[in-house]
């Protein structure tokens, strides 16, 4: 199968380093959600693997070759860089069939994936009447017209309305389960933990971390326990006594740091406590990115926690 490739990739413009000696490998059979803080490098690495700007060093290919000399590379390659790239006077069905023909794809395939996108009741508007979520739909049925192998899609949630962000999460797993490379990029990170399995992470153009998405948490947020009881100052007794940190919250609620439910539902259990709330509280992907990225952010307001944004 298919992967993606990148060696030692460098991009400069004029002194801005974009992308600075960055080394990853996309494999298939599974979602690899690309993240990174504004100005990363992610949509220059994007660019610089289908060929639309030149490396300044390095290499990046798919499958062991470089996007410009693959034959039918719609066929192979699956991407939605800029969802605003139809032309607003054709209409959708049009612009995926003008596609299909340049590329030697069925004409079946548009019915198809008008279908799957569900586009297919406005597919022959004209595409300027769409909405950003339409559009979106449409920049990802052209993604996937010709079947390809590999599928790099830079935000694709955007503009997305609930039944779309389930929808695409679907389908992204779909693609991953039939073997296809997936690379993703987001910056929605309830999103990327719903359908990534693997993780690559830039800060200021360089590789931060490359590691399966539950690798990536559980090295970075310590697991915690909720827990509540009808007698608070016994369970900090009884927490204490047993060398846990622990904090208090509003209506009795503990939160117990680097601590696994079973030990503390047996601990309130022995000591008869009537235990009313009981849960883990794993981490969550978003925690564990601010964490990795405080250090590695271009555009830092204050606190640095505004970065991210959940739709
Ligand atoms: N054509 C260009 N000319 C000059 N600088 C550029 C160009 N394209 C990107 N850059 C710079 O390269 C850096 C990386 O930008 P890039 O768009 O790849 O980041 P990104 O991770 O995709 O960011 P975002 O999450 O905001 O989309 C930024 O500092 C950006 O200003």
């Amino acid at each position: 199968m298919t992967s993606i490739d990148v060696q030692n990739l460098t991009k400069e413009y004029g002194t801005t380093r974009a992308v600075d000696h960055l080394t990853f490998r996309v494999l298939p059979g599974r979602v690899t959600g690309f993240l990174g803080p504004n100005g990363a490098g992610k949509s220059t690495t994007m660019r610089l693997v289908l060929g639309l700007d030149r490396p300044t060093r390095g290499t990046a290919t798919i499958g062991g070759r470089a996007y410009a000399t693959l034959c039918d590379p719609l066929r192979k390659v699956g991407t939605l860089l800029d969802a605003q790239a139809a032309h607003g006077s054709r209409t959708a069905r049009d612009h995926l069939r003008a596609l299909a023909v340049g590329n030697r794809i069925p004409d079946r395939r548009v019915d198809e994936v008008l279908a799957e996108t569900g586009l297919a009741s406005v597919a022959r508007r004209r595409v300027k009447t769409y909405s950003l979520g339409m559009r979106q739909r449409l920049g990802i049925a052209a993604a996937l017209l010709g079947d390809p192998e590999v599928v790099m899609l830079d935000e694709p949630s955007n503009g997305l309305d609930p039944e779309g962000i389930v929808w695409i999460r679907e389908l992204l797993r779909r693609l991953a389960k039939e073997g296809r490379t997936v690379l993703v990029s987001s910056h929605l990170m309830n999103e990327t933990a719903s359908f990534a399995d693997h993780l690559v992470v830039l800060g200021r153009g360089r590789l931060l971390a490359d590691t399966p998405m539950r690798e990536f948490i559980d090295a970075r947020v310590r697991p915690r326990v909720r827990v509540r009881t009808t007698d608070g100052s016994v369970l900090s007794q009884l927490l204490a006594e047993h060398g846990y940190e622990a904090a208090a919250h509003d209506d009795g609620l503990w939160t117990v740091e680097h601590a696994r439910v079973d030990d503390i539902g047996r601990l309130a259990s022995a000591a008869g406590l009537i235990v009313l709330e009981l849960t883990a509280d794993e981490g969550t992907l978003e925690q564990a990115y601010l964490d990795l990225t405080a250090s590695a952010t271009e555009f830092t307001t204050t606190p640095a926690r505004t970065l991210t944004q959940e739709a």
